[in-house]
């Protein structure tokens, strides 16, 4: 990575365990727009997740507007806090770091955010935007933090003589390239990216995964990518978590989880992927409903008055997470039913 010189230095690896591990993460807000203090309607906008991040590796999250992704992201980084729960980052217990060593966490794990204009100061040149996490951090003169951001204007494919130029001078790709400079800056080892190519047209979107994923290779990075778009998270991830309503109910390694998928949700959101040629389209099912309310959870499974497979026992009992292999786990109680995608008495043919 680039050490305070500016030189390209490999990152030592402690591979023994997960980069990140998160337990029965959780967290809820008041919601919005209550109508007094006594109105103390909770949103359970993330609600008992686990999963873990290895290094050098991708996790997709992915899932419906509303379901709890960024909240996840922005739990794992500290910028809010758990209402429960636990994030191990290197060994280290995330949730009580204090003083110096919240410092050296907030370098280690960087975000790069959905909107590059709205994310990047517009009256800040893209040098200043770039130096601005080292500023705070104070490690660095100035001479070596505008060498730095001159050398990551580079390696994110554009140009170190563009600077001095201002954010409404590049174009939305060209923003976000800015913006996963500004990450790189603190060398960090991982990186929330919410829905990072979301607000890009698709050709530019497969510059800046393929800029990501060369990124990860130079540099040992690892990513949390969340995207509500699953077509999107296939070309980045090493494995995917589908995320429902606030909570996890489907992870496997990439390969399984297009192929045999296991939760009716995913299998879902899977099918809803459109597919250019119109007899294949037909045969597309779609999720029947609407996503049930953060606010007032179904009991049971959360996903049981949109599932195709629902009995009595999903309505009553939560489905607790279980391997079905040593990389696929799976919150279903049928879920050695759902072999099929296509299988599906409730979902509706589209075309
Ligand atoms: N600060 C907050 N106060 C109240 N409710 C919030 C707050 N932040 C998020 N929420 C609610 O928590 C739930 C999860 O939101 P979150 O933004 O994490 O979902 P998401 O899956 O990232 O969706 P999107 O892609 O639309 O942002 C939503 O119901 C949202 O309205």
């Amino acid at each position: 990575m680039l050490a305070n010189s500016g030189r390209v230095e490999p990152r030592e690896k402690d591979v023994t365990q997960p980069l990140l591990t998160v337990k029965n993460l959780s967290k809820s807000f008041a919601a919005r727009g209550a109508a007094s203090a006594k109105d103390s309607r909770t949103i359970y906008a993330v609600d008992d997740v686990g999963f873990h991040v290895e290094h050098g590796e991708t996790l997709g999250l992915v899932g419906e507007s509303g379901c709890g992704k960024s909240t996840t992201g922005r739990l794992i980084m500290r910028l809010i806090e758990p209402s429960e729960g636990s994030v191990q980052f290197e060994g280290q217990d995330v949730l009580s770091l204090k003083g110096t060593d919240l410092k050296r966490l907030r370098k280690a794990m960087q975000i790069v955010f959905q909107d590059p204009f709205s994310s990047l100061n517009p009256r800040m040149s893209v040098e200043d935007i770039i130096i601005e996490p080292l500023v705070v951090q104070g490690d660095m003169n100035g001479t070596d933090m505008r060498r730095r951001a001159r050398q990551l204007l580079d390696k994110v494919g554009l140009s170190s003589a563009h600077a001095g130029r201002y954010p409404h001078e590049f174009s939305g790709g060209q923003r976000q390239r800015v913006g996963i400079a500004r990450a790189l800056a603190p060398n960090p080892k991982f990186i929330v990216c919410d829905e990072a190519v979301s607000a890009l047209d698709v050709s530019v979107q497969a510059q800046v995964i393929n800029l990501l994923q060369d990124l990860q290779e130079e540099f040992g990075l690892s990513y949390l990518f969340i995207s509500h778009d699953l077509s999107v998270v296939r070309h980045i991830s090493t494995r995917v978590a589908v995320m429902y309503l606030g909570k996890i109910v489907e992870i496997a390694d990439k390969k399984t989880l297009y192929a045999s998928p296991r939760h009716p949700y995913t299998q879902a959101l899977l099918a809803s992927i459109p597919v250019p040629h119109p007899s294949l389209r037909r045969q597309r099912a779609r999720i029947g409903g609407e996503v049930a309310s953060a606010l007032a959870p179904p009991s049971g499974c959360r996903f049981s008055q949109r599932c195709p497979m629902a009995e009595d026992l999903c309505r009553r009992e939560a489905p607790a997470m279980r391997h079905l292999a040593a990389s696929h786990e799976v919150a279903c109680h049928f879920a050695e039913r759902s072999g099929t995608r296509a299988a599906s008495p409730k979902a509706r043919a589209v075309g």
